[in-house]
């Protein structure tokens, strides 16, 4: 398989590398992609969209002006719309516009976020989730064709996390069939949402329904805000973009006030709840939090684009690792490539290791979730709760550890890794935000401990519980595990930490009601623990998950795959058993002597998994143009690269900068 053709000379250290990987790449990029057939298909996308001179910027998008970057993303996301809408779809088949290779691929045209990913990402699925079936044929067409560009408003100035405190109204009248959408104060602005400053004509709102008087809580409203002719605002709408962020530069997150607009009828969302023409409200669905779908989707694919994301700073810190030679170990010996160090390979083997754990595991939350799916178009939800606490644990710890293996790659690659050339700036700083927006980490994880709670109090009273918190039955009464050094061992041993941490959070809870509290501050007093058992509950989780998944999938791979796919694995195991002996030594019978054993084998495997390095992050297959680093690309070109990017600096348009002859020479002559 050619990865990628590189136009110059391998590094020669890079080349000697790819000689010693002793498993064949191609298989493992084959296990990545879901199948050989999905790589190929893969590949046609990326040629599609490679074979396109317009992802080129000559100047980095970095050293543009706010205004430059936006127009010209906009200008990339249109060629790269086009190309999804007129190619690529027929590639995957139109039903599958959300296949994460058409989101991936878009990277080769942005090192930052296309104004446009939230029409995709997040418009078309509310569209899909909350329509009725005449709504879909009226608004979805025209949506996926991009007639109509869209962004998803729900957060406000004043609450995003609390979503029944929204505070924008759509007060339904019966005379004109409308609803009145209206910001009654400064905090009810719509706030954060992407692409909707500049980009985006409609927009779906969250709102506070109100019909005959009453409110009925936040529903969906899908509402036109600008002309689509002239762009302009309609009479009505306020709208602008919130200014320069971390990240996300070129999203146009934007802000929005309703003055009193009206919207038809009709543009209630209303697969799960309506208001009929008389004003009457019914609600239709069976559970009450389906408006929140869009967010238990994005929350499911986001496991998967933390693996891609891991999956990228993992390769660019590993190639450059080759090539970077630091330090004489001996003196008058070479200097060793850093990758020869163990503590380079402590922080970098992991990501690769994480990177297979999420994908693994963001597959099988996949077919949980259309299984859950599946049930509710049958009418039945009971298996939406534990999709949501699921969902939520996922979501919150993949981001969470994918922020901070990114930063780990950084270290890994010194003062070089802090250039934006290495692109590993904007890794961090889009992965920074998803830590955060579709349910910050800690929230999410409260919502996880609401369910692990209530799982324990079934498991006390003998109730059979579901698949993922079935361990609270077998361990429910379990006081200390004794310790078994073995991968299963593992497992076992954070399941019995989650059932423990569950218990003592329960404990605390029955003890502070006991002594006077009421539930709401007993709950809350205990809410650093709650999140913590809520965190083990979910490495509990990943580890079951990633080991059964991992052998299920190589189960007809060749010998060498089998052994470093393996070796990745109990790497992810030993690490996280290294990482929380304070947790083992709590709730197992571990000893100082097992503990150093299994220290001692971590770093065994580190040296044994060293001569596979490149090969592992190049079965990522992530080519260079989709890459944008200077100190990753396939070839190793890397000082090469730098230098070249350092001539691109606008600073460098020109030998002596007009500042010197207006301030600095007449400070120097005292002119000042
Ligand atoms: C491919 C991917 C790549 C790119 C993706 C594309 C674009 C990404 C770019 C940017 C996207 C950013 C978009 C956004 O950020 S949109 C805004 C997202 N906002 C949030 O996520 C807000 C977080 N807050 C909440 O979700 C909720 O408010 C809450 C914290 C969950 C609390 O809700 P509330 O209504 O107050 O409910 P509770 O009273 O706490 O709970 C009652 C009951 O309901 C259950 N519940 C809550 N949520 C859900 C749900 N979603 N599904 C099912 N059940 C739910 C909850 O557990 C509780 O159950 P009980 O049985 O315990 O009563
Ligand atoms: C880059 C980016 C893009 C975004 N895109 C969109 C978009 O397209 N559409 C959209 O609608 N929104 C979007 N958002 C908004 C995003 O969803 C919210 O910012 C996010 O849900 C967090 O809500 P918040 O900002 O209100 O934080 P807050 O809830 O104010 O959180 C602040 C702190 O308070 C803590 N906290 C809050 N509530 C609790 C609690 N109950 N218990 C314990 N601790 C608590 C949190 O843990 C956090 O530490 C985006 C945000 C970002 C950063």
């Amino acid at each position: 398989m050619k990865i990628n053709k590189p136009k110059h000379d391998v590094n020669p250290d890079l080349a000697k590398e790819r000689l010693k990987c002793n498993f064949n790449i191609e298989e493992v990029t084959n296990i990545i992609d879901g199948g050989k057939d999905k790589t190929v298909q893969r590949k046609k996308i990326e040629d599609i969209a490679l074979n396109n001179g317009a992802s080129l910027d000559e100047v980095p998008e970095e050293c543009l002006s706010i205004k430059e970057r936006y127009e010209n993303a906009v200008r990339k996301s249109c060629v790269y719309g086009n190309l999804v809408r007129n190619e690529m779809l027929e590639i995957t088949g139109i039903e599958n516009f959300e296949s994460p290779v058409l989101r991936r691929t878009a990277d080769a045209f942005f090192k930052d976020i296309s104004p446009f990913m939230l029409h995709l990402g997040m418009f078309v699925p509310t569209l899909i989730g909350q329509c009725t079936p005449e709504q879909t044929a009226e608004w979805l067409p025209k949506a996926l064709d991009m007639q109509i560009i869209g962004a998803y408003a729900q957060t406000e100035l004043g609450h995003g996390t609390f979503i029944r405190g929204l505070e924008t109204t759509a007060t339904y009248n019966p005379e004109k069939e409308e609803f009145v959408l209206h910001s009654p104060t400064i905090t009810s602005y719509k706030w954060w949402a992407g692409g909707l400053g500049k980009t985006a004509n409609h927009c779906v709102v969250m709102a506070q329904l109100y019909t005959q008087g009453k409110c009925h809580g936040t529903h969906l409203f899908i509402v036109k805000i600008r002309d689509l002719d002239t762009h302009m605002p309609l009479p009505g709408i306020t709208v602008g973009e919130i200014g320069p962020r971390m990240g996300f530069s070129s999203a146009d997150n934007g802000f929005l006030r309703f003055d009193h607009f009206r919207i038809p009828r009709e543009n209630m969302l209303m697969k799960h709840a309506k208001v009929e023409k008389d004003g009457v409200y019914v609600k239709s669905a069976k559970h009450g939090k389906l408006t929140y779908g869009t967010m238990v989707f994005i929350r499911v694919t986001l496991v998967s684009e933390m693996s891609f994301n891991i999956s990228k700073a993992a390769t660019i810190a590993i190639r450059y690792s080759a090539v970077r030679r630091q330090t004489e170990l001996r003196p008058n010996e070479p200097e060793p490539q850093i990758l020869d160090y163990p503590t380079q390979q402590h922080k970098l083997f992991i990501c690769i290791a994480t990177a297979h754990a999420f994908q693994l595991t963001s597959c099988w939350l996949w077919n949980t979730f259309q299984a859950v799916l599946a049930d509710m178009k049958k009418g039945n939800v009971d298996t939406l709760p534990e999709l949501h606490a699921l969902s939520s644990c996922l979501k919150a710890v993949s981001t969470s550890d994918a922020l901070s293996h990114i930063e780990q790659c950084r270290f890994a690659c010194g003062g070089h890794g802090y250039m934006l050339s290495s692109n590993l700036p904007f890794i961090y700083s889009f992965v920074a935000a998803t830590r955060t927006y579709e349910g910050d980490y800690t929230v999410l994880l409260l919502q996880t401990a609401r369910f692990l709670v209530k799982a324990s109090e079934q498991a006390e009273a003998g109730k059979k519980l579901t698949q993922t918190v079935s361990y609270l039955n077998r361990t429910a009464n379990a006081d200390r595990l004794n310790w078994d050094n073995t991968h299963e061992g593992i497992i076992k041993s954070f399941q019995v930490i989650a059932a423990g941490k569950i218990g003592q959070c329960v404990k605390s809870i029955r003890d502070r009601t006991a002594s006077g509290m009421d539930y709401e501050d007993a709950w809350l007093m205990t809410t650093v623990q709650l999140v913590g058992a809520a965190e083990a509950h979910c490495r509990a989780v990943l580890l079951n998950t990633y080991w059964s998944e991992m052998r299920k999938i190589t189960e007809a791979s060749s010998a060498d795959v089998k052994k470093v796919m393996h070796q990745l694995a109990v790497l992810y195991l030993m690490y996280w058993a290294l990482e929380k002996t304070g947790d083992l030594l709590k709730y197992s019978s571990v000893s100082k002597k097992d503990l150093d054993e299994l220290q001692r084998r971590y770093e065994e495997l580190l040296a044994e998994l060293r001569p596979n390095a490149v090969g592992l992050v190049d079965a990522f297959d992530l080519r260079d143009e989709i890459l944008h680093s200077s100190l990753g690309s396939y070839d190793g070109r890397v000082y090469e690269r730098l230098i070249e990017e350092a001539h691109k600096s606008p600073l460098n348009d020109e030998p002596v900068n007009q500042s010197f002859h207006k301030y600095t020479k007449p400070l120097m002559l005292g002119k000042l």
